[in-house]
């Protein structure tokens, strides 16, 4: 069992115990200022695309130049299938706080329990835990169900297998979106015997009832570091993003059964800045326990990622330098917010808004 320090204690507090917010736990931020974010109503909403419509190619590049985020229908992913991964995060997560810790995240791992990656870069807790899959999930599971892990293994890696097929889907029509071909990407192609590219990890989220929710963060306001995420919700709204370039947060709404895809900062680098990555958070409810589901997919982790040539020309210089995602990773771990500026080539234009400089938009 990874040990756990006295100074890292108060990370691993039962959130569901508290009557009050923690000072651990309270953001300065102002949540919702009234000013701010709009829910599902708005006829300005994160599109809806039917991946069974003939024009889901075109649709899909609209909504990843002007929103970054979209939800799909239609997708194949059997409904039992989202209800059964669900059900088996909720059992993780309603173990005991001794239990879980069995599987804690170790100070340089990527799997396991604990609290989310970003968590450095901010001086307060968020109101949230994740247990992150990367590859077999069977070790932690073994340590978590000592008896009985062989459900939870199932049920993730049918999840992991659909989700890496939706993934090669969903990347091909962006990819396709941009008139880029199958012979320009190599080691994305799809091959006869189903589709090769590709690495991914699982993050299961939960953000249990809060007792002051305006003055909480579920989960602070990132971009994703990977080529896309497909992102499952429980029927409970927190999810929300900001549109490019944007100052108001608007809600995702959950929709049952729909999946919400959100463009990564890779694939901002290979569409050379066209798709730029989408700022997102979560917010959390007095009332209602929330989970969610992420299926981060990258490219496999030592391919050079760089901005795809035929994006590339005289007047389209490339505006990222190649990297790969193991290295794009450890970027983030280090730079965070200020990571694809730091492999950026050029200097933005004057004029120009950079979606990832956070610190021109309200975050908070
Ligand atoms: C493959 C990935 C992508 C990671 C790191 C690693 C495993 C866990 C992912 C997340 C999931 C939660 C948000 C995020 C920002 C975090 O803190 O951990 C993600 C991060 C990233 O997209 O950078
Ligand atoms: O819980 C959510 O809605 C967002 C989760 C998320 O952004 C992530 O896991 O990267
Ligand atoms: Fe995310």
């Amino acid at each position: 069992m990874p040990s756990i320090t006295l100074s890292d204690a108060h990370k691993f507090l039962d959130l569901n115990s508290f009557k009050e917010l923690p000072d651990t736990h309270a953001w300065t931020l102002q949540l919702d200022d009234g000013s701010g974010s709009c829910d599902g109503a708005d006829p300005d909403a994160v599109p809806i695309i039917d991946l069974s419509d003939g024009g889901a190619k075109e649709l899909i590049g609209h909504a990843c130049k002007t929103w970054g985020v979209f939800q799909v229908i239609n997708h194949d992913v059997p409904k039992f299938l989202l209800d059964e991964m669900e059900l088996a995060g909720k059992g993780l997560f309603s173990l005991p706080m001794h239990q879980k810790l069995k599987a804690a995240r170790g100070a340089d791992g990527v799997s396991g329990y604990g609290v989310a990656r970003i968590s450095s870069f901010f001086p307060k807790l968020m109101w949230s835990e994740g247990f992150t899959i990367a590859g077999s999930p069977a070790d932690h599971a073994r340590q978590l169900w000592p008896h009985d892990h062989h459900k939870f293994c199932d049920t993730v890696e049918e999840y992991q297998k659909a989700m890496k097929k939706l993934a090669g889907r969903v990347m091909w029509l962006i990819l396709g979106s941009l008139g880029v071909s199958e012979d320009d990407v190599k080691w994305a192609s799809p091959k006869k015997d189903g589709f090769q590219g590709g690495c991914a990890a699982l993050q299961l989220n939960s953000y249990p009832a809060c007792p002051d929710p305006d003055r909480a963060m579920g989960l602070a306001a990132h971009t994703d570091s990977t080529i896309l995420t497909i992102l499952h919700q429980s029927n409970t709204k927190g999810l929300q993003v900001l549109r490019e370039g944007g100052k108001r947060w608007t809600t995702v709404p959950p929709q049952p059964g729909a999946l919400v895809v959100h463009v990564g900062d890779l694939m901002h680098i290979l569409s050379n800045g066209l798709y730029p990555s989408v700022l997102h958070r979560a917010v959390v409810n007095r009332t209602r326990h929330r989970f969610s589901v992420a299926y981060l997919y990258g490219p496999p982790s030592n391919v050079k990622i760089s901005p795809l040539s035929k994006l590339v020309d005289h007047y389209h210089p490339p505006l990222y330098r190649s990297i790969t995602w193991t290295e794009y990773l450890g970027t983030k771990a280090k730079h965070f917010d200020k990571a694809l500026t730091s492999v950026r080539l050029c200097a933005p234009r004057t004029g120009f808004v950079d979606t990832n400089d956070h610190n021109s938009v309200r975050v908070g």
